[in-house]
């Protein structure tokens, strides 16, 4: 049996980081990855990078060819191609950049716990066993999918992963799960010129955000012809001689309602990927919601075992699987003293048109904490260069600590938030008041300019 200083199941962002950092450190590591088509992990293959790809041409798509689909189809054909042109040159960059390493194997095949040391790697000619001294599990997350009536025997239903590959683009697509999921992916459809129904369980619209900033979204998005349901819960799906039938009903009141279109995608949340991992061999122990339990430090409950990523539940980004490396970085060859607890408050973005970010406290959640703060508010076109980029819609909005005057959250509904969100951000962790955002200097013309005045409060 082969012995490892380190195995790493799954190849997500945190284990390929730890991966070569083991190896620059003269560590024997394997690395074990069950698909050829998702070395590099998640977000390169099948989540932000093609997202983010497509939503960037989906705006390309909308400007040039609005209101023609011929033209639009066409190129959400060749957008399709260019992404997977991206995503199979990132996927090979990835695996070179471990294989090469001659003290780092890369196994493609599925693992599986035998004890908390020793994994069964199920290769496509025969299974093997390996045994390490450490143990992380990097295995990502895995789509819900809800129980609705012919759902599987439909050829017209997707997960995120499956529809990013469909070169055919819908003329009416069907989105079930009103989440981070599907905005982005009804924000792209429509650039693309889909028509997009969504459909969500819940009875408010982004309950995570303000009422405020989630009425500005709506009307953004419905004025590009989304339609958004709420209180709307799936219940049948079936293939008819155009294309799918929806039906769904109100959850307060059990009407029923028929919605049809081409293609259905179901974003309805996902779950930690621990399917046939074993991990009982390991005494490794999962929550209610199958997350593996780990402290702050990403130890699970078997000694020597770790887990990052989405496995291990909590929120889901790229950029907390990397800090989940640099915690275990930490506790391995540092001083010990990062953990989960210093990450907050952490901001995030969610690439819808204008794109939305927030870091830290909702103005709801400042009420709620009983705080003393003011808010401000400022239209996305009082800043100039919303005018230069044509991208007038949204908001800001900003919660200050009326006695502190430090900034307790932001919500930017505007061009370019994604990155603006990041100076928020450092102003925040830097302990900043808000008067330094107000008198910082910015270049000009630029969205973060805008912060001069919606921090003036
Ligand atoms: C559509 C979509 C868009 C997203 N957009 C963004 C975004 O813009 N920004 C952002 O920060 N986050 C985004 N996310 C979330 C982000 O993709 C995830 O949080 C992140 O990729 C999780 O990485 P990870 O390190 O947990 O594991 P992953 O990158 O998911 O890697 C896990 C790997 O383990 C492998 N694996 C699973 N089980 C086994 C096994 N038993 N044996 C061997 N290998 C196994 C899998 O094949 C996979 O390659 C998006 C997610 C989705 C679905
Ligand atoms: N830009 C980004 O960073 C980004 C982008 C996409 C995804 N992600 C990550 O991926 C994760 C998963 O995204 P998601 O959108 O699938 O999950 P989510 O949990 O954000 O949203 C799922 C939505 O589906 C609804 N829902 C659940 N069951 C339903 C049903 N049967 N019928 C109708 N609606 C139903 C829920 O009420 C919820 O609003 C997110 O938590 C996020 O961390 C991040």
């Amino acid at each position: 049996m082969k012995q490892y200083d380190a195995i790493i199941i799954g190849f997500g962002k945190a284990g390929k980081t730890l991966a070569a950092e083991l190896s620059n450190r003269g560590w024997q590591v394997a690395v074990i990855e069950r698909s050829d088509m998702m070395y590099g992990g998640s977000c390169p293959n099948i989540a932000c990078i093609p997202t983010k790809t497509l939503i960037h041409e989906a705006g390309i798509s909308s400007l040039l060819y609005h209101e023609d689909f011929p033209k639009q189809a066409n190129m959400y054909k060749q957008a399709v191609a260019r992404k997977n042109r991206l995503t199979s040159f990132l996927r090979g960059n990835n695996y070179e950049r471990l294989s090469k390493r001659p003290n780092v194997t890369v196994y493609t095949g599925t693992a599986s716990f035998i004890s908390a040391n020793t994994l069964k790697v199920a290769l496509p000619d025969g299974d093997i066993e390996l045994q390490g001294k450490e143990i992380f599990i990097n295995t990502g997350s895995t789509p819900i999918i809800p129980a609705i009536d012919g759902l599987k025997e439909s050829q017209h239903v997707y997960t995120s992963a499956t529809l990013l590959d469909m070169n055919v683009l819908p003329k009416h697509l069907i989105i079930v799960g009103g989440g981070y999921i599907g905005l982005e992916f009804a924000s792209m459809y429509a650039g693309f010129g889909s028509k997009v129904t969504i459909l969500e369980s819940g009875n408010r619209f982004m309950p995570r955000n303000d009422q405020d900033i989630a009425k500005s979204v709506r009307e953004v998005m419905e004025r590009k012809g989304i339609e958004i349901h709420l209180n709307a819960r799936a219940q049948s799906i079936h293939d008819t001689n155009d294309g799918v039938t929806l039906t769904y009903s109100d959850v307060s009141d059990g009407t029923p309602y028929f919605v049809d279109g081409d293609a259905i995608l179901i974003a309805t949340g996902r779950k930690p990927m621990i399917e046939g991992l074993n991990l009982q061999a390991a005494g490794v122990e999962v929550d209610a919601h199958g997350a593996i339990v780990v402290n702050d430090q990403l130890r699970t409950t078997a000694p020597h075992v770790w887990a990052m990523g989405d496995v291990k539940g909590g929120p889901q980004f790229t950029y907390l699987s990397l800090d989940d490396f640099r915690i275990i970085r930490d506790q391995l060859f540092g001083d010990k003293k990062r953990d989960i607890g210093d990450r907050d408050p952490v901001q995030y973005a969610v690439f819808i048109d204008p794109p939305l970010a927030h870091i830290g406290l909702t103005e709801e959640e400042a009420l709620k904490r009983g705080y003393s703060f003011k808010v401000s508010r400022l239209p996305a076109t009082s800043v100039v260069r919303s005018r230069t980029l044509q991208q007038t819609d949204g908001m800001l909005k900003a919660i200050v600590n009326s006695h502190s005057g430090k900034i307790m959250g932001c919500t930017l509904f505007c061009a370019d938030a994604p990155e603006i969100i990041n100076i928020v951000a450092l102003a925040m962790k830097t302990g900043q008041e808000a008067a330094f955002l107000r008198d910082f200097i910015f270049t000009h013309p630029s969205m973060s300019e805008g912060l001069n005045q919606l921090f003036d409060v």
